[in-house]
């Protein structure tokens, strides 16, 4: 059993002519769970997942938790030590960011392999099956010099699944596609999660794939608290409590806030 658990986590961005405040009050995903993140551009999306994949550390967290098996594992403790957060993101995180870079001087296989190998989990079979499943077994000795953006984007997306991870993340991993391409990426992202039993979490536009495909849809609410001060919110309750409500209930609406802020309001399936 897998289970990635956060309570009040806040981040703050800001620069000399603006503010951006993230929170997620309560997030939890298990195994076999399929969440999909929406929300409008600039809502927090990335900020959001940046953190649950451990890439970038909250300024307030109150729990972040991960358990595989029988194991568990504070990593709001664990964040504070580089080595060791290193090793716990390599070993159980896969995360596709929005544009992923590759190694030039490696292969396509090679920077497949790569990941494997950082995580100590050598597999190569499984890689033949990745590179099948997502087309890009053509391809496999070429550069990301001589591949094309959805080449690379696939590339990045084997990378991020060839260690098996606990906790698969993707950020718009479909959003360089063509729909057939897209479809297959997401189902192969799907498989991977199926066969190690992960958690899977995804931030997409693509609401009729992410629907076709089964995933139960979470959205970050924002409002703006000043003149160049705008806030997200992520909030997922805890699958004991029941299905995720929405706050307006129903299916997925895109509504106006008082302020005249975007407001994308969605829920479970
Ligand atoms: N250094 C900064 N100072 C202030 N605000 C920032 C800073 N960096 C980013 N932001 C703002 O934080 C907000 C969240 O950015 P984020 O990339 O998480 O949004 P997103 O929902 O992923 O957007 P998209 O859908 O366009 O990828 C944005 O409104 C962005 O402009």
């Amino acid at each position: 059993m897998i289970r990635l658990d956060v309570s009040q986590i806040h981040k703050n961005l800001k620069d000399p002519d603006r503010c951006f405040d993230l929170n997620i009050p309560c997030f939890e995903v298990k195994s076999g769970e399929k969440v999909a993140i929406i929300g409008a551009t600039g809502s927090g999306k990335t900020t959001a997942m940046d953190i649950l994949a451990m890439a970038s550390q909250p300024d307030k967290c109150e729990r972040f938790a991960l358990a595989v098996g029988d194991k568990s594992y504070d990593l709001k403790q664990i964040a504070t030590k580089p080595q060791k957060c290193a090793r716990i993101r390599a070993s159980f995180f896969g995360y596709v960011m929005q544009r992923s870079p590759l190694f030039p001087f490696l292969s396509v296989r090679e920077n497949v392999t790569l990941q494997q190998l950082v995580a100590k989990r050598p597999d190569p079979a499984f890689i033949d099956v990745l590179l099948d499943r997502l087309g890009l077994t053509m391809i496999a000795g070429a550069f990301p010099s001589e591949i094309s953006q959805g080449q690379k984007q696939r590339t990045a997306i084997a990378r991020s699944l060839s260690h098996r991870p606990s906790v698969i993340l993707c950020d718009e991993p479909t959003g360089a596609l063509d729909p057939k391409t897209a479809r297959q990426c997401l189902e192969t992202i799907d498989w991977a999660a199926v066969q190690t039993g992960a958690a899977l979490i995804m931030i997409t536009h693509d609401w009729e794939l992410a629907k076709a495909c089964g995933f139960e849809f979470c959205s970050i609410q924002t409002c703006s608290l000043g003149k160049s001060h705008m806030a997200g919110e992520l909030e997922r309750r805890s699958c004991a409590a029941g299905p995720a409500k929405t706050r307006r209930g129903g299916d997925l609406s895109l509504g106006l806030s008082k302020q005249g802020s975007g407001s994308l309001v969605g829920g479970a399936r």
